[in-house]
C-alpha cells in the first residue's frame, strides 16, 4: 500500500506517520519471540528502572525489610512487556468505575439491607460478626458519616469463552498499589520506547495511570473538607509490612503536591495512643485526626487481641473521615457481592436502567449455598467454581476438587456453616504468553491476567464532589495458579497495552 503524500511532506514524516498507523493497529510481538539475549537486556535496563524509581517492595527472605524504610528492598516482581488488552473492554471497565462507586455508597447507606444480607454469615464467621458488631453499635447511635471517601479497585477477569469481561471482587479497604501501579505503566513505556528497533509497538497504546496522584488527591480533598488545617491524615497499617513503598509513594504525593502531613499508626497503637475528645475529634499521639486510611483491618490477622478491636471502634466513633467506613467495608463483602447479583437487588439501589445493565453485564455467576441445584453442581463438576469465605487479602478461596470436599463437609455437618460462604463461578482468561520478572531473574510463562480498575469517590452530605475511574492496575500469573496474588508471590505487577 503506497502513501501517496497530498501536502509537500517530507517522505520520514511520511515514513513515521505510515509505521505509527500500521504500529497502533498490530498487537505487540510475542514476548516468547524475543531473542534470549535481547530479553536479557530488557531484563537488565528494566531492574535499574525500577531501582531508580522507586518500584520495590520489602525482600521477603529479610526480616528487617517491612520494619525499617530502605532496608533489603527488592525490585517489585513485574512483567517485562505489556499485556495485550481488547482496547473495548478497557472502555468497558472504565465505564462502570463511576457506578459501581455510586453503588457503593448508596449500599452502605443501608444498615438494614447489610445487617440482613449478613445475619446469618454473622453467626458462622467471628470476624464479619465483630464487624457487624460495630455496625449495629454506629446504627444504634445514629452515627451519620457526612464526609464519605472511597478509594475503591474493582477487578476483572476476561472470560475466553464468551468475552465477557466479568467481576471478580470489588475492593472497598486498603486496596494495594495504587502507588506502584504507576510505575509498572511508566516502565513499559519507557522500555518499548527504548528498544523501538527491535520490538514495534506504539508506547501510547499503554494507558496513562495517574492512579497515586488521584487517590492522593481524593485523600487531600477529604481533609480539605474535615476543615482543621492542622489535622493529618492517619494510615492505619501493619506492624510489618513489605509493600510500604506503595504506600508511602502515597504519603510522599500528599506532602509534595498537597502539603498535607500523614502518620502510620498500627492498630495497638492507635488504642494506645487514640482519644476520643468531647466534640468527636480523635487524637492520636497528640495529633488530631482528619482522614484514617485503612491500609490494614481487612484480616481477622490484623486483631490479634481485644486491643486492635476497640481501636477500629473508637477511629468509627470518632468524627474523622473513615477510608472506608465501617459501611463501605461491609459494602465490599464477598457476601454482599452475591446479593447485589440477585434479580431486582441493583434496582433497589440504582435508579438509571442503563447504569443497572452496565453493571450486571459484569457479574459472574455467584450463589449462596442455599442453592441447592448450585451445589450440586458444584459437587459434579467443582472446577467450574471458586467458593470463597467473607474474606480479603488473598489466599483465602476454595479451588477445583477442594470446592467439593468442603461442600460435602458442611453438609454432613449441617451447622449452617455454610452461610459463611459464598460460591462464584470459575473464569477461564485467555492463556498468554509473558515474561515474569522476580527476584531479579526472568522467566517466560503461560499466564493469565486480572485487571483492577480504581475508582476515587468522595461525598460531603449531599454534594458528589469526587467519583470518577483513577487508573489501572494490571496483574499477571502463572495459569497454573488459582489464587495469584503479588504479595504472596504468585503474580506480578504488568501494564496493559490496548490492541
Ligand atoms: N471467579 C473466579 N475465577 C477465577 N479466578 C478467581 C475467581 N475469583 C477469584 N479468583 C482468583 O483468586 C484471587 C483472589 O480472589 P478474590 O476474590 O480477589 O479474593 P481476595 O479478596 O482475597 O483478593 C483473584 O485475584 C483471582 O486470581
Ligand atoms: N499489605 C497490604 C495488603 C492489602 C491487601 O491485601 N489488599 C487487597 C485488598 S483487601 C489487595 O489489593 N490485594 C491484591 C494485592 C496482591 O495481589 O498481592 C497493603 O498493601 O496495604
Ligand atoms: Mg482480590
Amino acid at each position: 500500500k503506497i502513501f501517496i503524500p497530498k501536502s509537500p511532506l517530507k517522505c520520514a514524516e511520511v515514513h513515521k506517520m505510515q509505521t505509527q498507523v500500521e504500529n497502533s493497529a498490530k498487537p505487540i510481538a510475542d514476548p516468547h519471540d524475543i531473542d534470549a539475549k535481547l530479553v536479557q537486556k530488557l531484563a537488565n535496563d528494566a531492574l535499574v528502572w525500577c531501582s531508580l524509581r522507586g518500584l520495590l517492595v520489602g525482600d521477603r527472605n529479610s526480616e528487617r525489610s517491612g520494619t525499617v524504610p530502605g532496608v533489603d528492598m527488592v525490585h517489585a516482581p513485574v512483567a517485562l512487556i505489556p499485556m495485550s488488552f481488547p482496547e473495548s473492554h478497557w472502555k468497558q471497565a472504565c465505564e462502570v468505575a463511576p457506578i459501581f462507586n455510586e453503588l457503593v455508597d448508596r449500599v452502605s447507606q443501608d444498615g438494614e439491607f447489610l445487617q440482613q444480607s449478613l445475619s446469618r454469615t454473622r453467626k458462622v464467621d467471628p470476624f464479619t460478626s465483630r464487624l457487624l458488631e460495630i455496625h449495629s453499635k454506629m446504627l444504634e447511635i445514629n452515627k451519620i458519616e457526612e464526609i464519605r471517601l472511597g478509594l475503591h479497585r474493582s477487578d476483572y477477569m476476561l472470560d475466553e469463552q464468551t468475552k465477557l469481561l466479568l467481576q471478580i471482587e470489588l475492593n472497598t479497604i486498603s486496596s494495594s498499589f495504587p502507588g506502584l501501579s504507576c510505575l509498572v505503566s511508566e516502565l513499559h513505556r519507557s522500555l518499548l520506547q527504548q528498544y523501538r528497533e527491535d520490538i514495534a509497538s506504539d508506547p501510547n497504546r499503554i494507558p496513562a495511570n495517574n492512579a497515586v496522584n488521584q487517590f492522593a488527591e481524593a485523600l487531600a480533598k477529604a481533609w480539605n473538607e474535615y476543615g482543621d488545617p492542622r489535622a493529618v491524615i492517619m494510615f492505619v497499617v501493619q506492624a510489618e509490612e513489605r509493600n510500604m513503598y506503595d504506600q508511602h509513594w502515597l504519603s510522599a504525593s500528599l506532602r509534595e503536591r498537597h502539603q498535607v502531613t500523614t502518620i502510620r499508626k498500627t492498630l495497638a497503637e492507635i488504642d494506645a495512643l487514640g482519644e476520643l475528645q468531647q466534640d468527636g475529634t480523635l487524637v492520636v499521639d497528640g495529633q488530631a485526626v482528619a482522614v484514617i486510611y485503612f491500609r490494614a483491618g481487612y484480616a481477622p490477622s490484623d486483631y490479634n487481641s481485644e486491643s486492635e478491636w476497640k481501636a477500629r471502634l473508637l477511629m468509627e466513633q470518632s468524627h474523622a473521615v473513615k477510608c472506608p467506613s465501617i459501611s463501605y467495608h461491609l459494602a465490599g463483602s464477598k457476601k454482599i457481592q452475591q446479593e447485589l447479583a440477585k434479580p431486582n437487588v441493583l434496582e433497589r439501589f440504582l435508579e438509571n436502567k442503563d447504569d443497572i445493565a452496565k453493571l450486571q453485564k459484569c457479574f459472574a455467576g455467584l450463589w449462596s449455598l442455599d442453592e441447592s441445584d448450585i451445589v450440586k453442581d458444584a459437587i459434579d463438576r467443582p472446577e467450574l467454581y471458586v467458593m470463597k469465605p467473607q474474606r480479603e487479602g488473598g489466599g483465602n478461596n476454595i479451588y477445583g476438587e477442594d470446592v467439593r470436599d468442603a461442600l460435602l463437609k458442611l453438609q454432613k455437618e449441617g451447622t449452617g456453616s455454610d452461610a459463611a460462604y459464598i460460591l462464584m463461578q470459575r473464569i477461564f482468561p485467555k492463556i498468554s504468553h509473558s515474561i515474569l520478572m522476580q527476584e531479579g531473574i526472568s522467566h517466560k510463562e503461560q499466564t493469565i491476567s486480572e485487571l483492577g480498575i480504581y475508582g476515587t469517590y468522595l461525598r460531603n452530605k449531599t454534594e458528589v464532589l469526587i467519583n470518577q475511574q483513577a487508573g489501572y492496575l494490571m496483574r499477571t500469573k502463572v495459569s497454573s495458579s488459582n489464587e495469584g496474588g503479588v504479595a504472596a508471590g504468585f503474580a506480578v505487577l504488568d501494564s496493559i497495552y490496548l490492541v
